[in-house]
């Protein structure tokens, strides 16, 4: 047994990191913070972990968390960029969900998120915690960044044809559409019922915070420079996330042979899932798993591919992944905790 400690507890991350992690059968959840609810019983803010969890919410303690194997930052961006060292120092294993770590460029962070990074110094040691394209680097990473939820769902989609050079690096277009629970617990007026209920809406259209960390994970994967225009979107569903990512392949190639490629690259995967051609890949079909699921299809024959990756937006797109990675860092098996299927309907 290994033992664990969550930061930001009471954030939609951190509650579906305490409803993941209670049914890993090597983790012991130690300590789980937040400075509002502090001495407040787990099972009172959330009463879906009844009986399953009863722990009472602490304040952020570096000297408490010290005492754990592996820590997860399931804080806003900022957050854990102050307290990572302090536990690094001390052998503690690093997940944070947050942004922190993500860029290996500083000067970007710091033109996209705050003006000085806390810790530049760490972000080279951070392992990019996109399981399917760096796993061995993670197995042996003590500080992991996980991947946004965006950048989850874009990079998963296109890996196959960058890494293989079958798509144009110009021009390719990710149109992403998000449900609420991305944007946190917080009390915000664009996310009231009454602001995004029935309603539909592009946001961040001159440039959103993913899009650095979009364009790096691409980069890397196609060894070359690329263009894409991100554009996300808020719909009014609270799980999930839709993306529908468009390129112009470089070959004429059917769609049958990239669908052999895409089926190539993941069939070893325990959560991507290569849907038949002509699926429509379904956010409803991912709620509440640590699922990818993706469909190719080439509208009219035409050059320009079209790929759909969905996934829930607080698993495979937060939590999830990051449990993912915790079982690749501690050597269990790498859907220990992560068995659950999607919910129907
Ligand atoms: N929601 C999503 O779909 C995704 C979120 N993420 C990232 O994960 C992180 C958490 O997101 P989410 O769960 O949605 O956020 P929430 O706003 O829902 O929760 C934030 C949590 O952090 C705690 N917190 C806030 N400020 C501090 C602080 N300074 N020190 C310690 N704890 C703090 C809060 O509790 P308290 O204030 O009581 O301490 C709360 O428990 C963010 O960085 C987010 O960008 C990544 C992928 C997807
Ligand atoms: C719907 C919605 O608001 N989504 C969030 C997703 C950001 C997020 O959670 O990402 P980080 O981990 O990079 O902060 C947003 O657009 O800000």
């Amino acid at each position: 047994m290994i033992k664990v400690g969550i930061v930001g507890g009471t954030g939609y991350t951190g509650v579906e990191l305490l409803r993941i992690l209670s049914k890993h059968t090597h983790v012991e959840i130690v300590v789980v913070t937040s400075r509002t609810d502090a001495g407040v019983n787990v099972s009172t803010i959330y009463p879906n972990l009844r009986r399953t969890i009863n722990l009472v919410f602490s304040p952020p303690d570096i000297e408490i968390l010290c005492q754990c194997d592996v820590v997860f930052f399931a804080t806003p961006n900022g957050t854990a960029m102050q307290m990572a060292p302090a536990l690094l120092a001390k052998g503690v294993k690093v997940i944070d969900l947050s942004a922190d770590f993500r860029l290996k460029n500083v000067a970007v962070w710091e033109q996209w998120y705050e003006p000085i990074h806390a810790c530049p110094e760490l972000v080279a040691s951070a392992v990019y915690g996109l399981p399917e394209y760096h796993r061995e680097a993670i197995a042996n990473a003590q500080l992991v960044a996980c991947p946004g939820c965006y950048p989850t769902a874009v990079q998963l989609g296109f890996l196959p044809l960058l890494e293989l050079g079958l798509i144009d690096t110009h021009g390719l277009i990710a149109d992403v559409k998000s449900g609420v629970s991305g944007a946190g617990r917080k009390a915000e007026l664009a996310t009231l019922m009454s602001e995004a209920g029935e309603s539909f809406k592009a946001y961040s259209v001159h440039g959103h915070r993913h899009l650095p960390e979009i364009q790096q994970g691409l980069e890397l994967m196609a060894q070359q420079p690329v263009e894409l225009t991100f554009v996300p979107h808020l719909t009014p569903m609270i799980r999930g996330i839709h993306a529908t990512l468009y390129g112009r392949l470089t070959q004429d190639i059917s769609l049958t042979e990239v669908y052999r490629v895409y089926q190539q690259r993941y069939g070893q995967e325990l959560f991507v899932d290569v849907l038949n051609i002509g699926a429509h890949a379904d956010t409803r079909n991912v709620r509440g798993s640590n699922y990818c699921q993706i469909a190719l299809h080439q509208p009219q024959g035409k050059n320009t591919l079209v790929v759909l990756s969905v996934i829930d937006n607080l698993v495979k797109g937060a939590s999830g992944q990051a449990v993912q990675a915790m079982n690749i860092m501690c050597g269990f098996a790498e859907d220990e905790g992560l068995q659950a299927l999607a919910l129907y309907p």
